[in-house]
């Protein structure tokens, strides 16, 4: 007999200008998987359609969603993917564009890995193991839990951040065991209670605008450019902002001048600039009093996409941002997205 369920997973801006690894947003963008049980195979059989399908690997053992799901599935009791698997991914998320799309990926495979184990996982476990895999909570807490989320990371006891600090290659085994080799021993199981959220108030008002550049720029690169250590001068800049931030979107009616301002950064933006040409105009040449509508600006996530948040104007404050980015030879495509729920599953 044939059954079947299908997760549902939004795409997230990560940061919002001043909350770099704090803040996420959630958006209207999805990852979708179609997952049947009852076809004759051993090992899932992976299918992709949308964005990435011509890159995204579709062994189940290099997969990253179905690696997480795997590695769920071990911390658990089990040893290997159920049998008669096939997953379809329609995928809306572009790779590599600062869109959260690996950070979707993750939540995927928790999501996957609880259902084909039956193991009934609270939310807030399931960001435990999501933060094994990926370690800054922005993306994976907003794609799990929907909204404009604040998050941070526990201080572990010595023993927790051992396990907290296995690479990733050990926690997700890639490759499967030669013929008769024995799997090991069950990956690191994560520590209890990593991460902690709250969501903001949101003005259901103000959209997103994602103009997303036509080139890809992993998240590792976009991270290897930021220093380890910043100014008190520069952390108290970011730390004020982000304070009027979190309750300033969440007012009626938004107040342009405050949010641009309070969406201003100092911890990654100026760094990521050199990765992003055209960074630096679009963030210094487009305001509120150039285009009413406009709340603010910022990079998404690591890049290179930017996001504008408005009220209204949408198509102006996008034709601009694509002006800017056309005169450093770089081609764009746009949309005005909504802030997302959370992640579904649903049979
Ligand atoms: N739906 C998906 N299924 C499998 N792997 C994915 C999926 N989405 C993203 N990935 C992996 O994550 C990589 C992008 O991650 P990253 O550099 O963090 O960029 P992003 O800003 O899009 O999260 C992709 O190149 C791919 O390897
Ligand atoms: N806080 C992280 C967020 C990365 O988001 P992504 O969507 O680019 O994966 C960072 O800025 O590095």
């Amino acid at each position: 007999m044939t059954s079947s369920f299908i997760i549902r997973v939004p795409a997230t801006s990560a940061n919002i200008g001043p909350g770099f690894d704090v803040v996420g947003l959630s958006l209207s963008l999805y990852l979708t998987l179609t997952v049947t049980i009852g076809e004759n195979s051993t090992l899932p059989v992976i299918t992709y359609s949308g964005e990435g399908a011509d890159e995204v690997p579709l062994d189940p053992y290099r997969n990253l969603m179905t690696r997480v799901a795997l590695y769920v599935l071990r911390c658990n009791g089990f040893r290997i993917f159920p049998p008669n698997l096939s997953i379809h991914c329609d995928n809306q998320i572009p790779f590599g564009r600062g869109l959260g799309s690996s950070g979707a990926a993750v939540i995927a495979g928790v999501l996957l890995g609880d259902s084909l184990g039956k193991l009934n996982l609270s939310r807030e476990r399931m960001l435990d193991y999501a933060l094994m895999v990926e370690r800054h909570p922005d993306n994976v807490t907003a794609a799990l839990v929907g909204g404009f989320v604040g998050s941070y990371l526990r201080e572990l006891d010595p023993k927790a951040t051992e396990a907290a600090q296995v690479p990733l290659s050990e926690v997700l085994p890639e490759y499967p065991p030669d013929a008769g080799e024995d799997w090991g021993l069950s990956p690191p199981v994560p520590p209890l209670g990593i991460g902690h959220y709250v969501r903001f108030k949101w003005n259901s008002s103000i959209k997103a605008v994602a103009i997303i550049p036509r080139f890809e720029l992993s998240t590792a690169k976009a991270r290897a450019v930021l220093p380890e250590s910043y100014s008190r001068k520069d952390l108290v800049f970011n730390m004020q902002r982000l304070a009027v931030l979190t309750t300033a979107l969440g007012q009626t009616p938004p107040d342009p001048e405050l949010i641009f301002e309070a969406m201003k950064d100092r911890v990654h933006q100026p760094y990521r600039k050199t990765l992003i040409p055209g960074l630096p105009a679009v963030t210094s040449l487009i305001t509120p009093a150039s285009h009413p509508g406009l709340l603010g600006i910022c990079l998404s996530g690591a890049g290179p996409t930017i996001l504008a948040l408005a009220t209204h104007n949408f198509e102006n404050i996008a034709g601009k941002i694509q002006e800017i980015f056309q005169q450093e030879q770089i081609e764009v495509d746009w949309k005005i997205l909504e802030v997302a729920g959370g992640s579904t599953v649903d049979s």
